[in-house]
């Protein structure tokens, strides 16, 4: 399990985000109905389940991509449901969202992507903003020289860092991340999710992570949510959520793909030769 960092002052039985009461519906489609989750200061919390459980929707939902049907979202003292649509967006400044395929501009260089937010929210200057954009890259660990490359010039994993750097642009305190391996090779994947901590770490972050990935969930999350029947299931520490007597828990986290994240798991922990 990654070393955990809480934020210095706050409480762990302290949520940063109460989700209480949330439905959503498409429609008569409903695919969120009185679900309840917290998420706590410094963690990271993966979300998981099958597919159209509704794991998009609710990370929407909390960021206000998506206007729930019913319930509230809570950010420590402040009901972001209540709020009007210009004073939630000052709040929403708090969260950091990597998208799935990262959504960068594919018309501006890195440098111009990771800098917009720092223009139109952080009210810098071009120039302030390109020089802090230029170090939000390199903390991702891109070179130097990636500054000036469009999207289309890089790698999956390159794109990745880029958009983790503008995700971060603005000092977020929650960091949202919508399949963050999706799309990289293995070592792409494994050099990313070391990333995630190393950012939680240094940073004080917490991250809520949807993911499909086993070994992203055991590399990475201190708690893991399970969407399923459109609630949270349940929420809990790997090793507890794997023992959940549930038919779709027990094939993600015992089947095949899950015995061999295990394993993978317990040879790195116990630095056994591979
Ligand atoms: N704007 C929308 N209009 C109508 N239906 C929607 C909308 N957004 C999501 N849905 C539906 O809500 C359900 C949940 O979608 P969501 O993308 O959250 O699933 P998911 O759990 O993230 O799935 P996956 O793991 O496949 O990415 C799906 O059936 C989807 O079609």
């Amino acid at each position: 399990m990654p070393e955990m960092k809480p934020q210095k002052g706050r409480s762990l039985s302290t949520p940063v985000i109460q989700v209480r009461g949330l439905c959503n519906r498409f429609g008569d489609h409903v695919v969120h109905d009185n679900l309840d989750l917290d998420l706590y200061p410094g963690e990271i919390l993966g979300v998981v389940g099958g597919s159209g459980t509704g794991k998009s929707v609710l990370l929407r939902s909390i960021v206000g991509l998506n206007t729930p049907s019913n319930g509230h979202i809570q950010l420590f003292d402040v009901d972001l449901t209540e709020l009007s649509g210009a004073e939630r967006s000052l709040y929403e400044q708090r969260f950091g969202v990597l998208f799935q395929g990262g959504a960068l501009f594919t018309s501006l260089n890195l440098v111009q992507n990771v800098s917009l937010p720092l223009v139109e929210h952080a009210g810098l200057t071009r120039t302030e903003a390109e020089e802090l954009a230029r170090m939000k890259l390199a903390l991702t660990g891109l070179p130097a020289d990636a500054a000036l490359k469009y999207p289309a010039e890089l790698s999956g994993g390159m794109v990745k860092r880029a958009a983790l750097a503008r995700a971060l642009a603005l000092d977020p305190e929650v960091l949202f991340l919508d399949e963050p391996t999706a799309g990289l090779d293995p070592i792409g994947a494994a050099a990313f999710d070391e990333l995630i901590v190393t950012m939680r770490n240094a940073l004080g972050l917490t991250v809520f992570l949807v993911t499909h990935d086993l070994d992203t969930l055991y590399t990475t999350c201190d708690r893991v949510a399970v969407l399923s029947r459109k609630k949270v299931l349940v929420a809990d520490t790997l090793e507890n959520v794997a023992r959940t007597d549930d038919k779709w828990i027990q094939e993600y986290f015992h089947g095949p793909r899950g015995r061999a994240a295990i394993d993978a798991h317990n040879r790195l922990t116990r630095q056994e030769p591979v």
